[in-house]
């Protein structure tokens, strides 16, 4: 079978473009796999005629979720939009970013990394990765649904600072954990706990361990980090404030109109992020 590929280079990233160029040339050379690229990186090639990314086919990055692998080259930031956009599509990532915490594969690897993977799914083999948990969250009331998101989903106030917060009240499966004033909190997964959890004081959570974490941001009383089982039912409820919001992956952002509960739960259809595991313990060190 000819295995299907979309590539999605960092926008404006000439090397992640490049990079891009190459693995396409490889993988229909070595392969006859069927590539595609996302429109940006098309586009930038087209506009570089002296590029040997010269016409590059691209789709919108949507259209890879039918896609049997589709590889992000560029930093955490760039995994997460793709991520947002193809859903359960099997995922792996380049790292060309600062952080490059979801991002296992070294530019140099990438050659090597993303032919094997195609070369499994050729076979017709279980390719190696793992399901990571998405979080969703819905407002009572509402009729929307923010998208799956991998990192954190977070409820705060008007804005972060001083007088922007709001009276928050969370509750685990029905019952009150705690009612206080605070700019926000923020439910991450153990993929996301690295991140905007962290900064706020919340723990990590090991990438194996089925857990959810709820960590306030910036209450005026302390609220002790909470661990909760990723079948928890949470809500939060923000009252005593003008607008809230509720943001998935510091993209996805709704706004919704105190009094407001708003429900976190597991999305039912995880994330797969695929090829070798990022080391979390060696990727902390670079946000020392
Ligand atoms: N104060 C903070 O720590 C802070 C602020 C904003 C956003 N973020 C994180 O960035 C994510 C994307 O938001 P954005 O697009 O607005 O910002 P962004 O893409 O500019 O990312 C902000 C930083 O967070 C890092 N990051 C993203 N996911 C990570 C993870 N799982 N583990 C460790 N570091 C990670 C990125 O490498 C980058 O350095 C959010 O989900 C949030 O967790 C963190
Ligand atoms: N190919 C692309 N097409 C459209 N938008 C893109 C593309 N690549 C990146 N973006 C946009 O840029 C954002 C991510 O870029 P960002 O500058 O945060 O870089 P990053 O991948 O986190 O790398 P770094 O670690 O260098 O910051 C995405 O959320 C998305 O909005």
């Amino acid at each position: 079978m000819d295995v299907a590929v979309g590539i999605v280079a960092q926008r404006g990233n000439e090397r992640a473009q490049r990079l891009a160029g190459t693995l396409l040339e490889t993988l229909e050379r070595d392969h006859g796999a069927d590539v595609v690229v996302d429109e940006a990186t098309a586009s930038a090639a087209a506009a570089d005629a002296t590029d040997e990314t010269d016409d590059l086919p691209g789709v919108a990055v949507e259209e890879m979720a039918d896609r049997d692998l589709v590889v992000s080259i560029g930093g955490d930031g760039t995994l997460l939009f793709v991520a947002r956009a193809i859903g359960s599509t099997p995922l792996v990532g380049v790292n060309l970013g600062e952080v490059g915490f979801l991002n296992a594969v070294d530019p140099a690897d990438a050659e090597a990394v993303v032919t094997d993977l195609v070369t499994i799914i050729e076979a017709g083999d279980p390719v190696p990765g793992r399901d990571l948990v998405r979080l969703e969250a819905s407002a009572a009331g509402e009729s929307w649904i923010l998208e799956p998101a991998l990192n954190e989903v977070l409820v705060h106030g008007p804005r972060r600072g001083h007088s922007g917060g709001a009276t928050i009240e969370i509750r685990v499966d029905g019952t009150q954990y705690v009612e206080t004033h605070a700019d926000g909190v923020l439910v991450a997964t153990p993929t996301g706990s690295t991140a905007y959890n962290l900064s706020e004081g919340g723990p990590l959570v090991h990438p194996d361990a089925d857990a959810l974490v709820v960590t306030g941001m910036a209450p005026t009383e302390p609220i002790a980090p909470l661990v909760v089982d990723q079948d928890a039912s949470l809500s939060i409820t923000v009252s005593n404030a003008p607008e809230a919001f509720v943001i998935g992956d510091g993209r996805n952002r709704r706004a919704v109109e105190p009094p407001v509960t708003v429900a976190v739960s597991t999305a039912d259809e995880p994330g797969k992020l695929v090829g070798p595991e990022s080391n979390v313990f060696e990727a902390l060190e670079k946000l020392e």
